[in-house]
């Protein structure tokens, strides 16, 4: 009989649906990273919210893993690569605690527009200070929604139905999307400089840690009143609490902070703040809701193998997963590097099989490539919500098969519409198993795309090799493959290195500084 251990605070509701399908379930839960590590082992299953970190210490000692449920959204807590590498599947809940984390987005915004803490405060300490609190209106104020997927649109709907104007910044919106929603799509300057409230609703990943900067912040209007139920992270904590202490910033509610639990801060006491303890998924609604998916989720993984909300995992049945898997791999890697590589937002995307990837079940490949697309902006995406959410988000998904067998026995072409145009990129697989890129912007380059890796664009010119090897020498980076391609002799060149570490933005300043560079970026896979 499979082992579960729930090890954080979660609905009964979890372990009911554990025993009734034969799971049997233990809840320990407030155990250190220690305490937790000598009790893994015994465990086939975790099933988790944010307390329990998984890393890969943990990881390690988890020797009958099989599979980790997030009863939530987030999974910042878990160390995906490191569960991946063991082979344990990752899940999560993704819809269950939206309308929930939502709601407490819209409490927070009325809790800083009428100043309810401090005046609750006031009031029970017997002090009637009527003179004391004057508020603002939500109605006819423009609200900035840094992130419009599942809880920022649910926001943006409250909002209007509050008589709010609301704008959006995120890059994944497409206008029709926008139009569907209501909301004016925006750059973020014109967010900073036009919200009378910000509202944050975007994972914590390299591109959104530290969106509201010290830099962004000095561009919102005065008097602007921000809330973070997201991820703590995303907004530099030193800079708001100087913006609330200058009155440049009038209020700001936080439910997550950089560092959790959240016991002592420097925002603690400053005026205009107000707190909670990461509190946005914490109703009985929407605890019953992650607790009894994630129950049935897991337990459908552990005792018949269904993979649903899997994200390190596509959705698959047992017969095709063998001739799959390569193919999966392949087109997640190709749709993560059109996602890393094209600019602005995407309008289409076309998925070409052709010789015997054309025979396949075309889902999961287009699953996949749409995953790796979107992983690039959210570490939520997985392969059974992408598709979902290229359609809501207006992303015109097209997959063609071709009969014809080309250079390459199988392969895989991905092409997604840009405003500069079309850009594809394509693969195959050796062996029917190690993917390989074979095309990049009609360039022919071969490579593995694997771990670090450097993308340079530059004029094909005797010496750029040697002179690029140096740098990357001297910054003591050291190169593990190297893969070139070219237009035409003396044309434009691509060259895809594979490093031991992520290239820094210094050294991609000095290798975007030499001579006949166009372009230069560190790509992960
Ligand atoms: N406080 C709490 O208890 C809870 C917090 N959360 C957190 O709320 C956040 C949002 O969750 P969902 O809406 O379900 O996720 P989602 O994946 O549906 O939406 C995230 C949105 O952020 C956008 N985005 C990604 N990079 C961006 C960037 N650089 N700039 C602007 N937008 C960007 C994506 O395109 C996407 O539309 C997550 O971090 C989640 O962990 C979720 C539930 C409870
Ligand atoms: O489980 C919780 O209380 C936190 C929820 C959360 O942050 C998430 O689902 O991303």
């Amino acid at each position: 009989m499979p082992k579960v251990l729930i090890s954080d605070k979660m609905d009964p509701k979890a372990a009911e649906i554990f025993r009734a399908r034969g799971v049997e379930v233990d809840e320990i839960t407030g155990k250190t990273p220690e305490e937790l590590k000598a009790i893994i082992g015994q465990y086939d299953g975790l099933a988790i919210r944010s307390s329990t970190k998984a890393t890969k210490e943990i990881l390690e000692a988890a020797t009958n893993l099989k599979v980790i449920g997030r009863a939530g959204i987030g999974v910042d807590n878990v160390d995906i690569p490191a569960a991946s590498a063991k082979g344990v599947v990752v899940m999560n809940t993704p819809f269950g605690n939206s309308i929930t984390t939502a709601e407490h987005a819209i409490a927070l915004m009325f809790a800083l527009a009428r100043q309810l803490p401090e005046a609750d405060l006031s009031t029970q300490a017997g002090k009637w200070e009527k003179n004391r609190f004057m508020g603002v209106e939500l109605t006819g104020k423009t609200l900035g929604l840094i992130g419009a997927g599942n809880i920022g649109s649910i926001v943006a709907d409250r909002a209007q139905g509050l008589k709010m104007k609301v704008v959006a910044f995120d890059p994944f919106l497409t206008p029709e999307r926008a139009i569907e929603m209501g909301v004016e799509k925006v750059s973020l300057d014109d967010l900073l400089l036009r919200a009378d409230f910000i509202t944050l609703h975007t994972p914590l990943t390299d591109q959104t840690r530290n969106i509201l900067s010290a830099e962004n912040l000095a561009k919102t209007k005065r008097g602007v009143r921000i809330i973070n139920c997201a991820r703590g992270g995303l907004i530099d904590e030193a800079a708001l609490k100087e913006g609330l202490e200058s009155g440049h910033i009038a209020g700001a509610a936080l439910d997550v902070f950089a560092v959790e639990p959240a016991k002592e801060h420097p925002l603690f006491g400053t005026p205009n703040f107000v707190s909670t303890p990461h509190l946005g998924a914490s109703t009985t609604e929407a605890q019953v809701n992650v607790a009894i998916q994630v129950a049935e989720q897991m337990a459908d993984f552990l005792v018949s193998g269904g993979v649903t909300n899997a994200l390190n995992m596509p959705s698959l049945s047992a017969e095709e997963a063998p001739r799959l898997k390569p193919y999966m791999a392949l087109a997640e890697k190709l749709g993560s590097l059109v996602g890393q590589l094209a600019h602005g937002d995407l309008k289409n995307i076309a998925i070409e099989s052709e010789g015997a990837a054309a025979e396949l079940n075309q889902k999961p490949i287009v699953g996949a490539v749409l995953a790796g697309l979107m992983r690039v902006h959210s570490d939520t995406v997985n392969m059974v919500n992408a598709p979902f959410l290229a359609k809501e988000r207006g992303l015109d998904v097209r997959e063609v098969r071709h009969d014809r067998e080309g250079d390459y026995h199988t392969m895989v072409r991905v092409t997604v519409g840009t405003a500069q145009g079309d850009r594809s990129v394509a693969g195959t697989l050796f062996g029917n198993a190690a993917p390989r890129l074979v095309e990049l912007f009609g360039i022919k380059v071969e490579a593995d795309l694997a771990g670090p890796m450097l993308y340079i664009v530059n004029e094909d010119a005797p010496g750029f090799i040697g002179r690029l090897g140096t740098t990357l020498g001297e910054a003591g980076v050291n190169i593990g493959t190297f893969h070139l391609g070219r237009r035409e002799a003396g044309g434009e060149a691509i060259l895809l290195l594979s490093v031991d570490d992520v290239v820094s933005e210094a050294l991609l300043a000095q290798v975007r500084a030499l001579p006949g560079v166009k372009t230069a970026m560190a790509l992960t896979f």
